[in-house]
């Protein structure tokens, strides 16, 4: 019985699973905390990938270990490989102006979201990586200077786990590149001059590798001394975090996957790539070779936990006073945008409260208010999906916000669809170990994994919840600048 590793660095944490490759019974498991902020030291997520990795009783008894991540963070590296500064996260409004900028300039005649939906897959907004290759180039020149290559989150820290050995050795998968703005998920090759159009100059990037090819092996000196394998232990190409998610719920025919973590995602796996020019779906691919049409929220389970400080009680208690609450909440409505926004594309907007009276101005009111609006949030997103041509004939609820009874049984009333829930755990970390087993053991498909145990929550459909949220959203203000 192989065992393999799969990790998931994502925003606020890292995780590690180990289970039996064959069965994908989970054998031990470990985290470690990320450090808060939208700019990190990508050293940082090398000290948690080993404190997780201790946690999870280490890798002694893997046969291959896959990373995947939180996308789009720009990770900078000069000539010798050393970190040029912190790596600005998927969630760093910074570059909106920026995005704004590339938009603009790749047509005068206002098409330029076409021209990268066409080109990448996507139309870019602050969270690409060439958005924030633009504003370094403009705001940081010294450092811009420095930069050999640049890289995403899961890409360095496979490169670390290989031993770091040269740049040349970097590695990544159609999962993440998909997320740069300068790789094209229809044609599969690297656009080059659009990272020069956003930089100024070329830069080295990761080789991209197919869906089962190995990056290398685990290095047993990377790991600090700590005891490896007897033999050599593969290293997967690893990927990003929606996409492992997708392999780690089996995501089929007729699923979307509703993810409230960091971030709230709606995605879905595709045979086709999506070109959406108004930017709402962004045309990923996924880690079978298929494609990972996808919706991205920047505000998901931190409104949860920003009503649950705000109210002064536990996230379970939250869920509890949201479910004493009537549906639509006699009014009140969450627009949940507390750090900016990505989509719509409001990086400037805060979140807002609106329709207070007397009746509703309670705390299990606003608790419901939080839960309903970032479910709106996310239930635009699956609009948009379905409009490109997803079929959504349920959707499976993940991430640390589904731990939550109230977004549980609220879900169905905003989705107007049937949601599965299985039960809490990994599925980012899980998608990673299935794409080690499938190194480990061969084979054209990753092994099948069976989700055990879900739970199918429905519910009758509550229109009005969404009529108030759009009439709300479109009255949110952003934010004044300075
Ligand atoms: N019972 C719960 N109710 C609501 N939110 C929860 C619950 N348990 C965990 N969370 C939230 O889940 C989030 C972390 O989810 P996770 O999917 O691990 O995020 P990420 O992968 O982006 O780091 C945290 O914001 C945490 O507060
Ligand atoms: O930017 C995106 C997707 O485009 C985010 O989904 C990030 O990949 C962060 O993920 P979490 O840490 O929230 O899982």
């Amino acid at each position: 019985m192989p065992l393999v590793a799969g990790v998931d660095s994502s925003t606020q944490s890292c995780k590690v699973v180990v289970r039996d490759a064959e069965t994908g019974a989970l054998v031990r498991q470990g985290r470690a905390p990320h450090p808060d902020g939208t700019e990190v030291d990508p050293q940082a997520w090398w000290n948690a990938l080993l404190a997780a990795v201790d946690a999870a009783g280490g890798l002694a008894d893997v046969a291959a270990v896959s990373v995947a991540g939180q996308q789009h963070g720009m990770v900078c590296l000069d000539e010798a490989g050393r970190v040029v500064r912190p790596a600005l996260l998927w969630n760093d409004t910074r570059s909106a102006g920026a995005a704004r900028d590339l938009i603009e300039e790749a047509d005068a005649d206002g098409t330029g979201g076409r021209f990268w939906a066409e080109a990448t897959g996507s139309v870019p907004v602050a969270s690409f990586t060439a958005t924030k290759l633009r504003w370094l180039a403009r705001h940081e020149p010294a450092n811009a200077d420095r930069v050999a290559a640049v890289c995403l989150p899961h890409d360095w820290l496979t490169w670390r786990l290989a031993g770091a050995p040269g740049l040349a050795a970097l590695r990544t998968d159609r999962g993440d590149a998909s997320g740069t703005g300068y790789w094209s998920p229809a044609t599969g090759e690297y656009r080059l001059d659009l990272l020069e159009r956003a930089f100024g100059r070329r830069l080295r990037v990761p080789a991209v590798l197919g869906p089962a090819e190995p990056a290398g092996v685990v290095d047993p000196a990377a790991l600090g001394g700590r005891p490896s394998h007897a033999g050599t232990v593969l290293l997967g190409p690893g990927t990003g975090d929606n996409a492992a998610a997708a392999l780690g719920v089996g995501a089929g025919p007729g699923d979307v996957v509703v993810s409230v973590g960091t971030s709230g995602t709606v995605f879905a796996v595709a045979d086709a790539p999506a070109a959406d020019p108004t930017g709402i779906v962004a045309g990923f691919a996924d880690a079978t070779g298929r494609f990972l049409p996808l919706v991205c929220t920047l505000n998901a389970a931190r409104v949860l936990d920003a009503a649950a400080e705000l109210l002064r009680v536990g996230l379970d208690e939250l869920a509890e006073l949201a479910l004493a609450a009537p549906p639509g909440v006699d009014g009140l409505v969450m627009v949940p945008y507390l750090e900016g926004e990505r989509t719509p594309n409001r990086p400037l907007a805060t979140g807002a409260v609106h329709g207070l009276t007397l009746t509703n101005a309670t705390a299990a009111h606003l608790a419901r208010a939080a839960v309903e609006g970032m479910l709106c949030a996310l239930a635009d997103g699956l609009d948009a999906l379905t409009a490109q041509g997803a079929r959504a004939d349920r959707v499976v609820l993940i991430g640390g916000g589904a731990r939550s009874a109230a977004v549980r049984r609220v879900a169905p009333q905003v989705f107007g669809c049937p949601v599965v829930v299985p039960p809490p755990g990994e599925y980012v970390a899980d998608g990673a170990a299935r794409q080690a087993a499938w190194l480990a053991l061969g084979g054209a498909a990753p092994p099948r994994w069976p989700l055990a145990d879900t739970r199918e929550y429905a519910a009758d459909p509550v229109p009005a919840i969404r009529a108030r949220y759009a009439e709300a959203r479109d009255r949110t203000v952003d934010r004044p600048s300075g």
